[in-house]
């Protein structure tokens, strides 16, 4: 038999919404993959030509990028961030809606005026979409990398501003920031490997049912 296809999903706040999608799309994992106690990372489904793997959202580009897993669900923003030429982003799955912004201290929003900026400090976990937003109008953008936890940047001095993804709005509130401007809006995305898509027949089926599976 043929090595399975390997479906990457994130462990995080997508995979509840994605499950969903699963279902309708024909897949359905085995018990320990909704275990939050298991420790596997490699789950079979009730389908034997496919596998799935659980990773951290910015692994799941990595993972299908590379081959090691054919297909993959993923947020818009890690997709910007990377870049990645080998992947192919076929199906907006429209789950795991939300923006990322740029935010600031609400004082500091009182007087501030984006157009007059030349250059900002921003602490975010996402370098490379900052440096292309602000560039494109001509504002140098000097990043701090952060994976989590941005909203702390301002009140202890790290960066004045951070970039951040945004939903209901309430870390920024709780954090006293205020958005300042929107970047793009974000969506989950089925997300394939080139190079599977052309040599595994079992991946333009899968294609087909992920965007039934949107629409459904
Ligand atoms: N507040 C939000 N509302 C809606 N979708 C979100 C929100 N935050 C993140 N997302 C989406 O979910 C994806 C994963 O985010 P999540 O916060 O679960 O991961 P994480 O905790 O940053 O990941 P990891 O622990 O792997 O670093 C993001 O890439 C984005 O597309
Ligand atoms: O506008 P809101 O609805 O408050 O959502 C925004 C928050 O959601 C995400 O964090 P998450 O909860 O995933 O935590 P993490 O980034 O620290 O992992 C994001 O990084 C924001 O902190």
């Amino acid at each position: 038999m043929t090595d399975p296809i390997i479906i990457a999903v994130p462990k995080g706040r997508i995979l509840d919404e994605a499950m969903p999608l699963l279902a309708r799309a024909g897949i359905v994992p085995e018990a320990a993959f909704r275990d939050p106690d298991s420790r596997a990372l490699r789950f079979r489904t009730d389908r034997p030509d496919i596998d799935l793997i659980r990773v951290r959202a910015f692994d799941v580009a990595t993972f299908v990028a590379h081959g090691a897993a054919q297909l993959g669900i993923v947020g818009s923003d890690v997709l910007a961030e990377f870049d990645y030429s080998e992947l192919y982003a076929p199906v907006d799955l429209k789950i795991g809606h939300c923006r990322i912004s740029v935010a600031e201290p609400a004082g500091m929003a009182a007087t501030d005026d984006p157009r007059g900026w030349s250059h900002v400090r921003i602490a975010t976990k996402y370098p490379h979409t900052t440096q292309r937003h602000f560039a494109a109008r001509g504002v140098q953008a000097e990043c701090v990398k952060l994976n989590g936890a941005m909203e702390l940047a301002p009140v202890l001095s790290l960066a004045p501003r951070i970039v951040d993804l945004v939903s209901s709005g309430r870390t920024l509130k709780e954090n006293g920031l205020v958005e300042v401007e929107t970047i793009a809006e974000v969506t989950s995305r089925l997300v394939v490997n080139r190079a599977a898509f052309k040599t595994r027949e079992q991946v333009v089926p899968l294609v087909d049912a992920f965007r039934r599976a949107v629409a459904a």
